[in-house]
Formats: structure tokens, sequence, C-alpha cells
């Protein structure tokens, strides 16, 4: 393996099943340090590529190459940490078991007492793992995922069923581990936690990359700023509809709502057609909203 190669690099990778072209000529690649986000709608194949990059799955076409070699030889030396969505626990033992079990299978393992504490576990470490709540086994998984010193860290939806004050403290723990300059990778269906957490947001859809930049970059992408006033008087749409960099407009009463992909220009030329807005407010979009802007542009672009 080299040492300098990528972390994670897919090129032109494809699988599908049947007709359904789950991944569909993914090109990608990850750096040490980043934390990056995996969004997309259901069925968009976020958990089918991290199979592929795990070596779980293989592709129909193209490679997939770990710190430049095979996941497998990725995996075998250590360097990958995974905590998959559906991955069963083991019956019959103990959280503190299956964690020691872990870090024994790890080649550079961390004290079982560390990862259980990182894990926030330690208070449960003699409970048996199938009499777990959901929101502790996705803890659990997570020690497992952590129980050596890997360089990536892989998450499928790792948050979900986690009350509050756990995702907070999970997600602190995923910050030091970048940190330490691992990579951390993680699918999510919570847009929030990936507008708060990753420094690299991939959106796919259909099997496809349909954005890839920080959240910043993504919310500008969509028409990222709403602005909103009220106007006295009748309004004239067609000229509010004819402003700069406009893309949705929205009249109700005397309240009128813009989106626009450039506030600044927007709010200037409203000015220049002697219009006194007032109440004016300028917004950004939330990642939520340009998520859902982005991918039904793609839908409506399919129809
Ligand atoms: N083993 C399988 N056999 C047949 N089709 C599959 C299989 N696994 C996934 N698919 C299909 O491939 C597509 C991508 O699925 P995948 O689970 O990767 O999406 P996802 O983005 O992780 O979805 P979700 O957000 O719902 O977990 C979907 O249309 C899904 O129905």
């Amino acid at each position: 393996m080299e040492k300098t190669a990528a972390v994670v690099a897919f090129d032109q990778v494809s699988k599908a099943y049947g007709d359904v072209r789950a991944v569909d000529g993914l090109t990608l690649s990850l750096h040490p340090g980043q934390t990056v986000a995996l969004l997309g709608p259901n069925g968009a194949g976020k958990s089918t590529t991290l199979d592929l990059l795990l070596g779980l799955k293989q592709a129909d076409s193209g490679t997939v190459r770990l710190f430049g070699g095979t996941p497998r030889e990725a995996i075998v030396a250590g360097r990958v940490g995974a905590m998959l969505q559906s991955g069963g626990l083991m019956n019959e033992v103990t959280v503190e078991e299956l964690v020691r079990l872990a870090c024994d299978l790890h080649p550079r393992p961390y004290r079982v007492s560390d990862v259980l504490a990182r894990a926030g576990i330690t208070q449960i470490a003699d409970r048996k793992v199938d009499k777990l709540s959901g929101g502790q086994a996705q803890r659990v998984r997570f020690a497992l995922a952590t129980a050596g010193d890997s360089d990536l860290i892989v998450l499928d939806e790792p948050t979900t069923g986690m009350d509050v004050t756990s995702r907070q403290a999970f997600w602190a723990t995923m910050r030091e581990q970048a940190d330490a300059g691992r990579t951390v990778l993680f699918a999510t269906h919570y847009l929030e936690e990936a507008d708060a957490v990753a420094d690299r947001v991939l959106v796919l859809h259909r099997g496809r990359l349909l954005a890839d930049g920080t959240a910043a970059e993504i919310k500008a992408r969509a028409g990222a700023r709403r602005i909103s006033f009220d106007l006295e008087g009748e309004i004239d749409e067609p000229s509010l509809r004819a402003l700069p960099c406009l893309t949705t407009l929205d009249v109700s009463g005397s309240t009128v709502r813009i989106q626009s992909t450039d506030a600044d220009a927007t709010v200037h030329a409203l000015y220049g057609l002697g219009l006194y807005p007032r109440n004016l407010e300028v917004a950004g979009l939330g990642l939520e909203q340009a998520f859902v802007a982005i991918t039904a542009a793609e839908e409506a672009k399919a129809l």
C-alpha cells in the first residue's frame, strides 16, 4: 500500500442490482483528516457505496482503492474501523467481552477501558448485548469501530436511535478523531448533523454524485438566500419577477418572498425599481432546504 495515496479512491465505480443502478459511475477521493458526510434520499446508494468501500460488495466495473491498495488489504492491516447500519451484535456476551474481542482482533488496539469510556458505555460494560436499548447498541457499535488506531472510520447512520445528549457526545468524540488526522466518513439522514460536523458534504442521488463541497458551498449552489419584505399598495409581480438572480417569487398579500442566488444584486435592483421594502430580511437557506432544492431539480430533469 502506498503511504501517500488517497485514503479512499473510487474510479468510475458502478454496481447494479438487476435493473437498479445503485451506484453509477462514482468517482471520488477522500483525504486524511477530512470529516465527510454522505447524504442522499432513500435508495440513493449510500449504503451500497459504503459496502463497496469496505469490500463487502464487489463493483461491477471501476476500481475502489483504500490507501492505494484493496479494501481487504486495508481492513486486514487495521486501517479501517466501521460501524454499519444493520450489523447484528453477538448475543449472550457482555458489552465488555464484545469490546475486548474487537480490541484483540485489531492490529493496533486501544485499551478496553479507554474504548468503553470513549463510547460512553463504561456503566453498561457488564450488561448482556441483547438487553441493550437501540441507542446503547449504537454506542457499542461505535466502540467496535474505534477499538484500535484506524486511519479511516466509516459510519452508516451512526446516531439513529441516539438521544440528543448521546448524539452530541458522539460527535464530540468523532471530532477528536478527525483532529487526530483520521478520516471520518458517515452517511446520515440528519442534515443538521452534516451541517454542524462535516467539512465536506457529498450528495448522492440515484447512485451519482450530485454535489461535493462544504455545506456552505452546497447551500450557495442551491440558490441559497431567502429575501422577504412587505410592500405597500399594489404589487407589480412582473417587475419583481425580472429582478436579477431571482430563482423563486412568492407574493402573499403585502408580503413578498424571494429566493436569490445573489441577494446583494437582487436587493440593490429592488431599490432601483423605486420601491420601499419594509421589514426586509435576508437569510441563508439551511442545508436541508438546499438538499431538497438540489435533489428536486434533479428529479425534475429526469421527468
Ligand atoms: N441486495 C439488494 N438487492 C436488490 N436491490 C438492492 C439491494 N441493496 C440495495 N438495493 C437497491 O439499490 C438502491 C440503493 O440502495 P442503498 O441501500 O445503497 O441506498 P441508501 O442511500 O443507503 O438508502 P437508505 O437511505 O434508504 O438507507 C435502492 O434502490 C435499493 O432498493
